[in-house]
């Protein structure tokens, strides 16, 4: 019997770069995979939590904004969900008009808030007095212009130019060239190691003991356990309390990672393993 196909979701409209990066790594699965458009990241963990979907794609890290903050607040309100895969995507942003438009007369510009940013350099040496409009994704806001008749323009891909028939009026205006977004595969399951993955993991430390994330760093460093990330989020309960986020090489089920996973916990006043993945693939 056909094994079943693997649901899995993105932030949609189609044309964004989460589209593009769950394309890619999904290309590499042996499983047949369907895709399925959410309108917000919200709304994708919402369908994740309810098994609607068996995965997700999502937005978690940009090399000129830093962290996609939602996904990681998500991440933590659902605990039974697991990281299984990571992909790095070059992103090229487009400033996209209508064909009968004219780029430097724009009112409005319509983006993501992550790209907008990204974006920040090009717009106000350029668009200064052109209003800024957020969307729930670049794809959306490349929508809201192909349908308007208003001077109104949109940053998102070149492929989202195709599927609404908009032209690209000016291309690659992130603030700098080498622009790559770090995406993550949500799930449920833990994958298996292959020789060359990460764990990721969150904590949170007692307030009143001196040396807490050192005590924590110090037992991946005892054992030459490298690093990739760490990154605090408030813990939205109290001003000046956070919860850590780190990466580090190595999978759970390794002898040196599982012993250092189990020391910090002793430091710790919450310990939770994100997952263990393969190191993910950068598409150019
Ligand atoms: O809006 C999109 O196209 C997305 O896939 C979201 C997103 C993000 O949230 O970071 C993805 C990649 C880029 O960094 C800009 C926007």
């Amino acid at each position: 019997m056909k094994e079943k196909a693997i649901r899995a979701g993105y932030l949609g409209p189609e044309g964004t770069f989460s589209e593009e990066a769950a394309q890619v790594f999904f290309s590499y699965q042996e499983q047949e995979v369907s895709l399925s458009p959410f309108s917000s990241i919200p709304l994708l963990y919402d369908a994740l939590g309810k098994r609607e979907v068996d995965l997700a794609m999502l937005p978690v890290e940009n090399s000129i904004e830093g962290t996609v903050n939602q996904t990681l607040d998500e991440l933590i309100e659902h605990p039974s969900l697991l990281i299984s895969g990571e992909i790095i995507l070059s992103i090229h942003h487009c400033l996209l008009v209508r064909p009968d438009q004219e780029w430097a007369k724009l009112e409005r510009v319509y983006s993501h808030p992550q790209a907008l940013a990204q974006c920040r350099t090009f717009l106000e040496k350029n668009l200064a007095e052109t209003a800024l409009f957020p969307t729930l994704s670049t794809a959306e806001g490349a929508q809201i212009v192909a349908k308007s008749t208003e001077p109104y323009g949109a940053i998102a891909s070149r492929f989202a130019a195709l599927r609404q028939g908009l032209e690209v009026a000016v291309p690659d205006i992130q603030s700098k060239q080498n622009n790559k977004t770090r995406f993550l595969v949500i799930g449920r399951q833990l994958t298996e190691p292959t020789g060359a993955d990460k764990t990721s993991i969150v904590f949170a430390l007692p307030q009143d003991r001196p040396g807490g994330l050192y005590s924590i760093l110090k037992e991946f460093a005892e054992r030459q356990i490298n690093l990739t990330r760490i990154e605090s989020r408030p813990t939205k309960q109290e001003l000046g309390h956070y919860l850590f986020f780190i990466d580090c090489l190595g999978h759970q089920r390794d002898p040196m990672v599982a012993e250092a996973l189990h020391a910090i916990g002793k430091n710790t006043i919450l310990t939770r393993i994100l997952g263990s993945y393969k190191i993910g693939m950068v598409k150019e």
